[in-house]
C-alpha cells in the first residue's frame, strides 16, 4: 500500500513541556490507522499539527513526499464538534465543499444521498440549530467525506453516537476505506478501534508505546488469560505452569498466561482437584493493553511490538 501521509520524528512543546518527544508514522492508501493514548498523550497535538493549525518545533510532515499540506484532498472532523448555527444544513454542507473546490452540482447530490443514509432526509433546509447534537455531528461528518477526500482524519467521531448510528458511521469508515481512502482515526473506545482498525500507534508521554498492525500488537501482547470461577488457594494458582500472575476477587481468579503457552495442552494439564464452577479462556483486549499502558503497571508487557 503506498503512503499518503509520513510523519517523522515529530516534536511539540507548550512553554517548557515536551508534548511529542519526536514522534513517526505512517498512514497508507486504503488503511485505517488508529492513535490511541491517554487524555493529554498529544494525539490532538498530533493532528493539529498535521492539519497546520500549529506548527511543529522539529520533524517532518509529508503528503505524498510534499511538504505542502493538500487541503482539498483531506476531510477533518475535528474534537471540537460546532457548525454555523443560524445556516440550512444543506447551505453549509455546499459552503464547506465549495471551500475545498469540490462541484456545486456533485456535493448537493452526494449531501442528499448521505443524508438520507444518515436518517437525515428531509433536514436538508433545517437549520443546524434545530438539529440535536447527534444529527449534529452526523451533518459535520458528512461535511467531512463530501468532497471526496483521499485522506480522512477523524478526531473521536463516535462520542455522543447511539449504537445504530455508530454502526452507519463505522461501516461508512469502512467502505471509505475499501475504496482507497487512507484514514487516521483517534478515539478511545476500544472495542471499536478493535473491531476496525488496520494498525494503531499508541502514544504515552509524548512518545510512541506501540505501532504495529493490529494483528501483530495481538499475537505480540495480547497474551491469553484464563478466568476461573471457584474457590482456590492463591497460590496454588501461582504454582500452576505458564502463569504470570494471578488476580483474585471472591471466587474469581484470572491468571495471565505466559506467551508462547500452548492453551490446549495447558487445560489438560490443569490439576483435577482444582475447584472450577465456571472456566474460560481469552485474548486480553486492546481495552486492558491500553490501561496496563497508561497506569503505568506493564504488568501484560513481555515484549513491546515496534514494526509497522
Ligand atoms: N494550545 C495549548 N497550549 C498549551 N498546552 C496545550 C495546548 N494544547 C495542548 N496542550 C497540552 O498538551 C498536552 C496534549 O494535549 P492533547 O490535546 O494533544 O492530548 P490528547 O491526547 O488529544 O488528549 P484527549 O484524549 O484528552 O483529547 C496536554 O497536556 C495539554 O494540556
Amino acid at each position: 500500500m503506498e503512503t499518503f501521509l509520513k510523519v517523522e520524528s515529530l516534536r511539540k512543546s507548550f512553554k517548557n513541556t515536551e508534548v511529542l518527544k519526536g514522534i513517526s508514522f505512517e498512514v497508507k492508501k486504503g488503511e485505517i490507522m488508529a492513535i490511541l493514548g491517554p487524555n493529554g498523550a498529544g494525539k490532538s497535538t498530533t493532528i493539529r499539527n498535521i492539519m497546520g493549525i500549529m506548527y511543529p518545533d522539529g520533524g517532518t510532515i509529508m503528503f505524498e513526499n510534499q511538504t505542502d499540506i493538500p487541503r482539498n484532498r483531506i476531510g477533518y472532523l475535528p474534537e471540537e464538534r460546532g457548525l454555523y448555527k443560524n445556516v440550512k444544513v444543506m447551505d453549509i454542507l455546499l459552503y464547506l465543499a465549495e471551500l475545498k473546490d469540490y462541484p456545486a452540482k456533485k456535493a448537493k447530490e452526494r449531501a442528499l444521498t448521505y443524508l438520507k443514509k444518515f436518517g437525515l432526509e428531509g433536514k436538508e433546509n433545517s437549520s443546524v440549530e434545530e438539529l440535536s447534537k447527534g444529527m449534529g455531528q452526523k451533518v459535520q461528518f458528512i461535511a467531512s467525506i463530501l468532497h471526496e477526500p483521499e485522506f480522512l482524519i477523524l478526531d473521536e467521531p463516535f462520542s455522543g453516537l447511539d449504537p445504530v448510528s455508530q454502526e452507519l458511521f463505522k461501516q461508512e469508515i469502512r467502505d471509505l476505506a475499501a475504496k482507497g481512502t487512507a484514514i487516521l482515526l483517534s478515539s478511545h473506545q476500544m472495542n471499536l478501534v478493535e473491531e476496525m482498525c488496520d494498525r494503531l500507534f499508541l502514544i504515552h508521554r509524548g512518545q510512541k508505546v506501540i505501532y504495529g498492525t493490529m494483528d501483530n500488537v495481538k499475537k505480540e501482547y495480547a497474551n491469553f488469560k484464563c478466568t476461573i470461577r471457584g474457590t482456590n488457594k492463591l497460590a496454588d494458582l501461582q504454582g500452576l505452569p505458564e502463569v504470570q500472575r494471578v488476580e483474585q476477587t471472591d471466587d474469581t481468579s484470572i491468571l495471565y498466561l505466559t506467551k508462547d503457552v500452548k492453551v490446549a495442552s495447558w487445560l489438560r494439564h490443569l490439576p483435577e482437584q482444582l475447584d472450577i464452577n465456571e472456566l474460560s479462556i481469552d485474548r486480553i483486549s486492546l481495552h486492558e493493553i491500553f490501561i496496563d499502558i497508561a497506569t503505568d503497571k506493564n504488568l501484560l508487557k513481555e515484549e513491546v511490538v515496534s514494526h509497522a
